[in-house]
């Protein structure tokens, strides 16, 4: 079984409120079409989801207890997932929503706790499970933000995935000459080059991201979309996280 991340920073413009990369999101469509595997999607929110959780001022961290923002980034993120669900289907992807918001939450200690027997029987199946980032409930902080790259290690470790694979708007993680690196075994070698997303975040960017993976016991890959059918064929490509 692989993960697949599609980021945000690929399949919208994540400049421009709630627009989607139609172009894009039709070329990671095609070529996730091609996986003869047992697949997991997981998308960010783009110019989506992190466009309301920065009007409301909800991060990883920073919660909020108004209704109003919950249902804004919620309902954005689903839209982007109908959009998502809309691509692989045209390509005869059999892709099935799993919203986070109403399958997870954060404790007291803002440890996730995500239940998988539902992606699990979905993949058992036959059908191709979509998650993305999104807004959850925490415990003594309203509501916050959960990401794709967090969702993704979660669901790498529970479901046993043999790899995983980030799509990005960069074909792999710049060093400070930027230079494309080749593999990265711990943050210190490349923390000096590491930055946040070059739009709208609230989730950390390539910093946070490089963090999670390297946490992850699976081989881990960033790259970008004309990488990715590289990455269902197997073929080395972008960097390799761990
Ligand atoms: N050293 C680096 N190498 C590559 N990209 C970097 C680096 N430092 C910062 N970045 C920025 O991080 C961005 C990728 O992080 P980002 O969180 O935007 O990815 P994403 O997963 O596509 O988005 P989303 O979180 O919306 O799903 C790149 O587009 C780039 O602007
Ligand atoms: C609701 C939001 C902001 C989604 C966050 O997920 P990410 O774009 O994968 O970091």
């Amino acid at each position: 079984m692989i993960i697949v991340k599609l980021g945000g920073s690929v399949i919208t413009d994540k400049d421009t409120p709630e627009t989607v990369d139609e172009a894009s999101l039709t070329q990671a469509a095609r070529a996730l079409a091609a996986v003869d595997d047992d697949l997991i999607v997981v998308h960010g929110g783009g110019s989506f989801g992190h466009h309301f959780a920065s009007e409301y001022d909800v991060s990883r961290t920073q919660g909020t207890e108004e209704y109003e923002g919950v249902v804004a980034i919620h309902d954005a993120m689903a839209r982007l997932n109908g959009e998502v669900l809309d691509a692989l289907h045209a390509e005869d992807v059999p892709a099935v929503p799993v919203h986070p918001f109403s399958a997870g939450f954060r404790n007291t200690v803002a440890d996730l706790v995500f239940p998988t027997g539902q992606v699990r029987t979905l993949l058992r199946e036959g059908f191709v499970p979509v998650l993305h980032g999104d807004v959850v409930g925490h415990e003594g902080r309203g509501a916050t933000i959960l990401s794709g790259d967090e969702l993704v290690v979660e669901l790498a470790e529970r479901l046993d995935a043999e790899r995983v694979g980030l799509c990005s708007a960069v074909p792999g993680v710049y060093d400070e000459n930027d230079e494309v690196v080749e593999r990265i075994r711990a943050f210190g070698e490349v923390a000096g080059a590491l930055g946040e997303s070059e739009s709208t975040d609230v989730t950390g960017g390539m910093a946070a991201k490089v963090e999670e993976l390297l946490a992850l016991d699976v081989p881990a890959t960033i790259f970008d979309l004309d990488g990715l059918d590289a990455f269902v064929r197997e073929e080395r490509v972008g960097t390799r996280i761990g």
